[in-house]
Formats: structure tokens, C-alpha cells, sequence
């Protein structure tokens, strides 16, 4: 659905990306993550033919990218990461005219709206960012498009609306739609997405599937009251906080649980590190215990 091999794109000469090469497969969620600046709305921008590239390929539904193509738009639902429509209309208006240039089930638009919970008769201009980020959704996804590209769709959604818009997400990928979704968010990204890239100042780092992830990181352990001499294959102590004792822990964790099973602890803490900590070290952030 998408593929760019080595695109570069510079604005003058500050860097917009280095060196992106990434492939979404057909029927899968994609995440594009990464700090502020590293490239994620320019690679979007030029994958929307709204930017031109210095150099590199994109491809996406087969055809190469090239600024204003409108064929490939058609099968595209596109939210940025801020909507601007005409702040005097009514919502209710600038649905109607993106639905009267569309493909698009009443039921799916009426089911979009009422999850959404988006009041059709107010004035664009007089909503708050969440409800403005809310039309930018219905706008994307209304024509149940092939390719959904989707610029941090969720920052400034309360939690109740951010749920309900990731179980939109699930049902479109069941209905046949590819997702391409660019977030901070990492907590939405594990839960909705079947693969993962990671780019920083503009270069794409790693892009691994979720499972992977999964199963090859290291588990936490925690124990209680603190014992820094614990020693055991994969078992490597981090530091002490409080009266705890923190470790990493890759291997079988019934070796693990036999091996602590003869001594006497307060309390002992065994868990999956989440993508927020597995990517702390790639936004240089301090580790996360
Ligand atoms: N119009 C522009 N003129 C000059 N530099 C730009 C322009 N647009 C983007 N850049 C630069 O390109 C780099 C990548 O920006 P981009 O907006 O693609 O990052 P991003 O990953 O989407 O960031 P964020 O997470 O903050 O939205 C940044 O250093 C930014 O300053």
C-alpha cells in the first residue's frame, strides 16, 4: 500500500527527512512514531503528493508519488494533524460537502458521528480543539477508503473518545482498510498496531511487528526489600528505588520463578515493559522503572 526506498527531502537547507525507506503492507496498522521534528508529517506530505522530495521513491496503491494526484486521493482518507475548514460553517455544511464529492454510506457517516458523539450544528470556528480534531476524523474516514493516513489523530481526545476512536480503527481494518497512523502516543499505538517504525532526525531507525516486540523484550522484575546479588542467566540487576530492587529479565520465566522460589521476599513484581519504555531511550528521556 505504501513503499518509499531512501527519500530525502530538505526545506532550504534544514532537514525534513534523511533517509526513509518503509513499507505498509495491505490490511495491517502501521505506526509511525517518533520526537517532535523527526520527519513523520513531512514523509505524510509528500506521501499525499503535497510536497515534492529532493530525492528517493514513494509508491503508494501502486503508483508512484506525484504532487496533486487526485486519483490516488480518492482512495485515500486523510486527516492532518490539525483541521482547518471554514471557521463561519456549520459542521453540519462541511460534512455534507466533502459527502457530496464522496462514496458514502449514510449508515457508516450516522455510526461515525454518533460514536464521535459530534455535534452537526455548531459552528466550525466555535469548537474546541478535541471537537475540531473529532470533524478532521468523520472527514477521514467517511468513505470507508482503502489507505487511511492519519497525523496524531488523538492528541486533544478525552479518553472516553480516544477508546471509541481506536475501536473505529479495528473496524475499519476488519472492513478491508489499511491504517497508517503517526502518534506520540505509544500506549494507542501498542494497542491498535500490527507493526511499528521508529524514525529520528529524519532516518528510520528500526520497523518491527508488535509481536516481536513482544516477545523479545525484557520483562521487569521487581523485589522487595532490596537484593542487588540475585544471580541468574538473563537476570541483570538495574538499580535500587526505595526499599526495591529493580532487574531486567529475558529467558524462561519458569527458570526464573524456580530460581526464586527458595527465597523470602516482601513482594516480588514480574511484568512486560511497555513501548513507552522500550522507545525511552530513543526520545532521550530518562528510563522508566
Ligand atoms: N515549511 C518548513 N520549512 C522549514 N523547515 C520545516 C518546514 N516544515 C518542517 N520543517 C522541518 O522539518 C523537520 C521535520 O518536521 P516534521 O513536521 O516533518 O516533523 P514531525 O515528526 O511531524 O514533528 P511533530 O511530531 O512535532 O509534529 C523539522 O526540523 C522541521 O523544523
Amino acid at each position: 500500500m505504501i513503499k518509499t526506498k531512501h527519500l530525502k527531502k530538505y526545506y532550504g537547507s534544514s532537514r525534513g527527512i534523511e533517509d526513509v525507506t518503509l513499507s505498509v503492507k495491505q490490511g495491517e496498522i502501521f505506526g509511525f512514531v517518533g520526537p517532535n521534528g523527526s520527519g513523520k508529517t513531512t514523509l505524510i506530505r509528500i506521501l499525499l503528493g503535497l510536497l515534492s522530495t529532493d530525492s528517493g521513491q514513494a509508491e503508494i496503491l501502486n503508483q508512484e508519488v506525484s504532487i496533486g494526484n487526485h486519483l490516488i486521493n480518492e482512495h485515500i482518507g486523510y486527516m492532518p494533524s490539525e483541521s482547518h475548514f471554514f471557521n463561519e460553517l456549520k459542521v453540519k455544511v462541511i460534512m455534507d460537502f466533502f459527502r457530496s464529492m464522496r462514496n458514502v454510506d449514510e449508515n457508516y457517516l450516522n455510526h461515525l458521528i454518533s460514536t464521535l458523539d459530534v455535534d452537526l450544528e455548531k459552528k466550525f470556528g466555535s469548537l474546541s480543539f478535541g471537537n475540531k480534531k473529532k470533524v478532521g476524523i468523520v472527514i477521514a474516514l467517511m468513505h470507508q477508503a482503502k489507505l487511511l493516513i492519519l497525523d496524531e489523530p488523538t492528541s486533544g481526545l478525552d479518553p472516553l473518545i480516544q477508546s471509541r476512536f481506536l475501536e473505529l480503527l479495528h473496524q475499519a481494518k476488519k472492513n478491508g482498510s489499511t491504517i497508517f497512523l503517526s502518534s506520540h502516543v505509544l500506549s494507542e499505538i501498542e494497542k491498535v498496531c500490527d507493526r511499528v517504525a521508529l524514525i529520528k532526525d529524519g532516518t528510520i531507525l528500526f520497523t518491527k511487528s508488535m509481536d516481536d516486540i513482544r516477545k523479545n523484550e525484557h520483562k521487569r522484575l521487581q523485589v522487595t526489600p532490596n537484593q542487588d546479588h540475585l544471580k541468574l542467566k538473563g537476570l541483570e540487576y538495574i538499580k535500587d528505588v526505595n526499599s526495591s530492587s529493580h532487574y531486567t529479565y529475558q529467558g524462561d520465566v519458569n527458570l526464573l520463578i524456580d530460581y526464586l522460589s527458595d527465597k523470602t521476599f516482601d513482594d516480588i513484581i514480574l511484568r512486560d515493559v511497555g513501548l513507552e519504555e522500550i522507545f525511552s531511550v530513543y526520545y532521550e528521556k530518562e528510563e522508566i522503572l
